[in-house]
């Protein structure tokens, strides 16, 4: 089995954000270990991108607390590096198409293997778009991960079919933020995607407290929380209570 499946075997998957270098270098080691030591079972670590169009205000402006910082790909490598040398907690990327092409798919890829990088969420690559960076990605054993979105109607069928690791469900439309509550209609469509496939279900956007986490958690495998965990950092404040407390709930 895929190992980013085997993480949501018998328990529901606490999957965390942040961005890299957000605010520095040593503040994000330390936050992606106080995050893996305190329930989270995948981290996602974002590689800030220049237009992030995807994403609301509290990530973009951590982004630009990263830009400030001098983080380049390079920076997060080195990052992951750092984190690597104290835990295995599986980890992936967020980032944006440009990002990942720059580098060159092959030698990006490469880089994760070596570093244990499990996988990558990329939003502004569709499906159909994948085809070269798949073949890299399956060469070097990183998942693709794919995201459903409310909108996603017909394609349902077939991005399910290509799935794996987990599938990234987008709770709802626009870009990442907290929000207050969720479509009803999200039950049906994982449903829908249960029909097509066994890996695991994670949602995502919008998610900020321990209720959503647990009313959520009940329809899907994984629970994923971003600009929640971005604003904590942003105020300085400490990731251990708040990452205890998702996972106590879900
Ligand atoms: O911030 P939120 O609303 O908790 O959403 C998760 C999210 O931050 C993370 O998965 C993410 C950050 N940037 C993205 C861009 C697209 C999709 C997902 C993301």
């Amino acid at each position: 089995m895929n190992k980013l499946e085997e993480v949501f075997k018998n328990k529901k998957a606490f999957i965390p954000f942040v961005v890299a270098d957000d605010p520095d270098f040593d503040t994000t080691v330390q936050n992606i270990l106080t995050l893996a030591n305190n329930g989270a079972d995948i981290i996602e670590l974002g590689i800030p991108f220049s237009d992030p169009v995807a994403d609301g205000p509290v990530i973009q402006v951590a982004d630009l607390r990263a830009f400030d910082a001098g983080v380049n790909t390079n920076v997060v490598f080195d990052i992951v590096a750092k984190v690597r040398e104290s835990t295995d907690v599986p980890l992936i990327f967020l980032t944006y198409t440009n990002i990942v092409f720059k580098y060159g798919y092959e030698e990006f890829c490469k880089r994760c293997r070596d570093l244990n990088i499990s996988g990558l969420v990329i939003p502004d690559l569709p499906l159909e778009e994948q085809g070269d960076l798949r073949e890299f990605a399956k060469q070097y054993d990183i998942s693709l991960i794919q995201l459903i979105a409310p909108t996603s109607g017909d394609r349902i069928e077939k991005i399910a079919k290509e799935a794996e690791g987990f599938i990234y469900m987008v709770s709802s439309m626009g870009v990442t933020g907290q929000r207050e509550d969720f479509s009803k209609k999200l039950s049906n469509t994982i449903e829908e995607i249960r029909k097509y496939t066994d890996v695991p279900v994670a949602i995502g956007f919008g998610i900020h407290s321990a209720e959503q986490a647990q009313a959520l958690s009940k329809i899907a495998d994984g629970i994923i929380i971003g600009s929640a965990i971005v604003e904590l950092i942003a105020e300085g404040k400490d990731l251990a209570e708040y990452s205890n407390e998702i996972k106590a709930a879900i």
